[in-house]
């Protein structure tokens, strides 16, 4: 039987997914499955990892049996995966020894703090301004709190692993413990110029190099490694791509040329600019990064704007509020009303990231009065999203000198259209759609597929993106910049609250 197939499997923070895609790069079946986000205290957030693999287990099962393709039909697997999110396992029985810490969780935010002295020589190795979204912090959290991660250190039996990393283990039967270039450049422990762990970040975090995977490049020169026969896909299949969730979007987007970008609307927000072979350090609050590295090719670089909650917003909303039964409905309430009635929602609930830094800034609502109701609140939930994007491409257009004339955007809120006017509006420029909207899946199958040579340049991959919808901005500037300065008003507000 041929292999015809490519399989995506996207690990992200709300749910995991598995795709199966064609040789045109449409996806012919589909299945996914949300895991139990555990709030063990404020600020705090875990996943546990025996679910999350039990999860992407099961979609790579459900979509084999829907689509009634089987594991001798895909020729590659490719993943791409929620980033900095950071657990240990024990290398012998296979076990994790911990919850995994979440990329929003803040309970390290007194380490980030004690590291003050080094936090410009670590944003000069590592491309990242210090803070509680890496993985660093959150290791040293675990081995100072996790009594079985600190045994498990000592005995050399303990293994890191960002998510990509537990898959691949998982996925292998424990026979490969690696990382690609994109995901290794999120954990502060990789220099960014030579793209290797680094002794001096390992001592300064006070971390053994032998809890690192090793670190690959994104297509893989050589296959990370091969699903195991008695798993969910029932044969065994190169593993030929690693992708972060907001790098592979970048890739799925066809964003392969200097100055290409994209914005991905998920649980939280992500600006990337590719910046092909030259690393921009920014001046604006934003981080330096890998895109993505093409087997023995050079590294090509990019800058992000990384923005931690905007559909999370939505979602509490939903879970926390009840004010809507389902993310879509945020929409409807939302056109209940004409406008915001001057409210402003600053989501700072892991803080603010880019481009403010601030971990001290929690959430508030401004500018209510007795007028306000529900569907203003709705408004301004959505809004938010949209004004954090526009200080993301400020950011990002001062660092790079690069004018992005056009947002090319995906992820699972670009489908409120109400949302994609209003950033055209408050951007004053178009914001385009493309056809597939599951870019962070398309990237991780797209390169999968270009190791094996199943897809074999990107100028091949690229024909396949197709514009889906545009919105052009109808807003008068003059309203633009009243609402975007009412916007930066409630931000200054949100700062401070932590003593
Ligand atoms: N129609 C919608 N309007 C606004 N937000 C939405 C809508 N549909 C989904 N969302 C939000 O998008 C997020 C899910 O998008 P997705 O790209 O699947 O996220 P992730 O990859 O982070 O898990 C959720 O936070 C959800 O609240
Ligand atoms: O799971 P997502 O899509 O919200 O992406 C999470 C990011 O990778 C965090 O850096």
């Amino acid at each position: 039987m041929s292999r015809d197939y490519i399989g995506a499997i996207d690990q992200g923070t709300t749910s995991s997914r598995f795709i199966l895609f064609d040789r045109h790069g449409k996806e012919v079946a589909s299945s996914q499955k949300e895991h139990t986000q555990i709030y063990p205290r404020p600020g705090w957030v875990e996943h546990d990892p025996g679910e999350i693999w039990t999860r992407t287990d099961e979609v790579i099962r459900d979509t084999l049996k829907k689509s009634g393709i089987s594991g001798s039909q895909i020729a590659a697997v490719g993943i791409t995966n929620q980033r900095e999110t950071s657990l240990f396992w024990d290398a012998e029985t296979g076990k994790p020894l911990n919850n995994a810490i979440v990329w929003q969780d803040t309970r390290t935010a007194g380490i980030v703090e004690s590291m003050k002295d080094h936090h410009p020589f670590l944003t000069r190795k590592t491309g990242l301004p210090p803070a509680t979204y890496f993985s660093a912090p959150k290791l040293v959290w675990m081995r100072d709190n996790v009594a079985a991660a600190a045994s498990a250190i000592s005995r050399g039996s303990a293994r890191f692993g960002t998510i990509d990393s537990w898959l691949v283990w998982k996925l292998t039967g424990g026979k490969s413990h690696v990382t690609d270039l994109t995901n290794a450049s999120r954990t502060m422990l990789m220099d960014i110029q030579s793209c290797t762990w680094d002794r001096e970040l390992l001592s300064l975090w006070g971390l053994p190099e032998e809890i690192l995977p090793e670190i690959r490049s994104s297509i893989a020169a050589e296959p990370y490694g091969t699903t195991e026969a008695d798993g969910p896909f029932g044969d065994e299949i190169p593993i030929g791509g690693i992708l972060g969730d907001q790098q592979a979007a970048l890739f799925g987007q066809a964003c392969f040329s200097k100055g290409s970008s994209k914005n991905t609307y998920g649980t939280g927000c992500f600006l990337l600019l590719n910046t092909a072979d030259e690393l921009i350090r920014s001046s604006h609050g934003l981080l330096s990064t890998v895109a993505y590295r093409w087997k023995d090719e050079p590294v090509q670089y990019a800058l992000e704007g990384s923005v931690a909650v905007s559909g999370a917003l939505v979602q509490w909303l939903r879970d926390n509020l009840g004010l809507i039964k389902s993310s879509a409905e945020v929409e409807e309430l939302a056109r209940s009303v004409d406008d915001s009635g001057g409210v402003y929602f600053v989501p700072a609930f892991s803080g603010l990231f880019a481009p403010h830094w601030r971990s001290d800034a929690r959430g508030i609502v401004a500018g209510l009065t007795g007028y306000a109701r529900s569907g203003h609140l709705a408004r301004a939930v959505l809004e938010a999203t949209a004004f954090q994007t526009r200080e993301m491409m400020e950011a990002m257009e001062g660092d790079s000198g690069i004018s992005i004339g056009s947002l090319r955007v995906d992820g699972g809120m670009v489908r409120n259209e109400l949302l994609m006017q209003f950033q055209a509006d408050i951007l004053g420029r178009p914001v385009i759609r493309p056809e597939i909207t599951e870019t962070t899946a398309l990237g991780a199958a797209y390169a999968a597929g270009l190791s094996v040579g199943f897809w074999r340049s990107q100028e091949e991959i690229g024909k396949h993106w197709r514009e889906d919808k545009r919105w052009l901005p109808v807003m008068k500037p003059a309203e633009r910049e009243d609402r975007f300065h009412f916007w930066k008003k409630a931000v200054e507000r949100s700062k401070g609250w932590l003593d």
